[in-house]
C-alpha cells in the first residue's frame, strides 16, 4: 500500500508545473507530542477542486489550516517541511501572516457573518485591504462579489439590513463572497455545508464549481457524495498521512489501498 501511495504523488509531482499552485513538500505537523501530519507531499492544481477526505482525527483540517498559518494561533502547534503558494514559501516564518491570508482566503464549517448590514460585511475587508478607495469602488466590488457568490439577486433589496436574517445557506455564500472581495487566489473551505440543509448545499456546490474558474478551491468534506460531485482531485488522510491522491474519479472508482476502499465502503 505505501509504494502505490508513493508512485502516486511522485506522478502527482512530475505534472506541469504551470497547474500547480500549491506545492506541499516533506510537511509534519504536531500539537505538543502528537504527530497530526506525518511526510505529507501533494500538488494542488490551479482552478480546480480538490477535496480532503478521511476519517475523523486524521489531520484534514490541520493541513487545510496550515496552508494558510491559521495554525500558528495555537498554543502547542508546531510543523516542518514546505509549503508553497507559486514562489511563495508560506511556511517561512518571516512572513506576515495577514499578508498570505491575503492570498489564501478561508471559510469556515458555520457561517460567520458579522452581525452589521449584509453590504458592511463586505466593506469591512475591503477597507481593511484596500486604501483610499474610493466609496464608488467599494459599491461595486460588493456587487461584483455578490453576483460571484450567486447572493445578489437574493439580497440586493436589503443590502443595508441585517445579514443575520438571512437563511443560513445565504449566510454562508456571503462569507464566500466577502473571503472574495480581497482577490485571493485560493479558497480553503472548512466543511462549509455541514450546517445547511440538502437544497443550501447544493447550492454551495454550484457555487464552488463556478468559483474555479477563478480561484482554486480546496475543500475538507465528510461527505463523499459531495467530493463525488464536485472535485477534481481528492485526497484521502489516515491517521496523519495522506494514503492516497490523485482525480476524483480514479479515487472513487478504483481506489488503489484497501484502506480507502474500506473507507468508501463505509467499513472504517
Ligand atoms: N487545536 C488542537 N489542539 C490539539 N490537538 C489538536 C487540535 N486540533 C486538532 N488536534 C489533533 O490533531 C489531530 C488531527 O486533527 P484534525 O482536526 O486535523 O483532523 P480532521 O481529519 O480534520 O478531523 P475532523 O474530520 O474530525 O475535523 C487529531 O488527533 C486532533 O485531536
Amino acid at each position: 500500500m505505501a509504494e502505490e501511495a508513493i508512485s502516486l504523488q511522485e506522478k502527482d509531482i512530475d505534472s506541469n508545473i504551470e497547474d500547480i499552485v500549491i506545492s506541499i513538500k516533506d510537511f509534519n505537523a504536531w500539537y505538543g507530542n502528537n504527530n497530526a501530519l506525518s511526510d505529507v507531499n501533494m500538488n494542488i492544481k490551479r482552478n480546480a477542486i480538490t477535496a480532503f477526505i478521511g476519517p475523523s482525527g486524521c489531520g484534514k483540517t490541520t493541513l487545510l489550516r496550515s496552508i494558510n498559518r491559521m495554525n500558528d494561533v495555537i498554543n502547542g502547534y508546531r510543523c516542518s517541511g514546505i509549503i508553497k503558494m507559486d514562489n511563495i514559501e508560506v511556511t517561512d516564518s518571516d512572513l506576515d501572516t495577514l499578508e498570505i491570508r491575503r492570498k489564501i482566503g478561508m471559510v469556515f464549517q458555520d457561517p460567520n457573518a458579522f452581525p452589521m448590514s449584509i453590504y458592511d460585511n463586505l466593506k469591512l475587508p475591503i477597507v481593511e485591504n484596500f486604501s483610499n478607495i474610493e466609496k464608488k469602488r467599494i459599491n461595486e466590488i460588493i456587487i461584483e462579489k455578490l453576483k460571484d457568490a450567486a447572493l445578489y439577486d437574493e439580497v440586493k433589496d436589503r443590502l443595508h439590513k441585517s445579514a443575520l436574517k438571512i437563511s443560513g445557506g445565504q449566510q454562508q455564500r456571503l462569507c464566500i463572497a466577502r473571503a472574495l472581495t480581497i482577490e485571493p487566489k485560493v479558497i480553503l473551505f472548512d466543511e462549509p455545508c455541514s450546517s445547511l440543509d440538502p437544497i443550501a448545499t447544493l447550492k454551495i456546490e454550484e457555487l464552488l464549481v463556478q468559483l474555479k474558474e477563478k480561484y482554486t478551491v480546496v475543500i475538507v468534506t465528510h461527505n463523499m457524495e459531495q467530493a463525488r460531485r464536485i472535485a477534481d482531485d481528492v485526497a484521502f488522510f489516515y491517521k496523519g498521512e495522506v494514503v492516497e491522491q490523485g482525480a476524483s474519479e480514479k479515487i472513487f472508482t478504483t481506489p488503489n489501498s484497501q484502506i480507502l476502499s474500506n473507507y468508501l465502503k463505509g467499513i472504517i
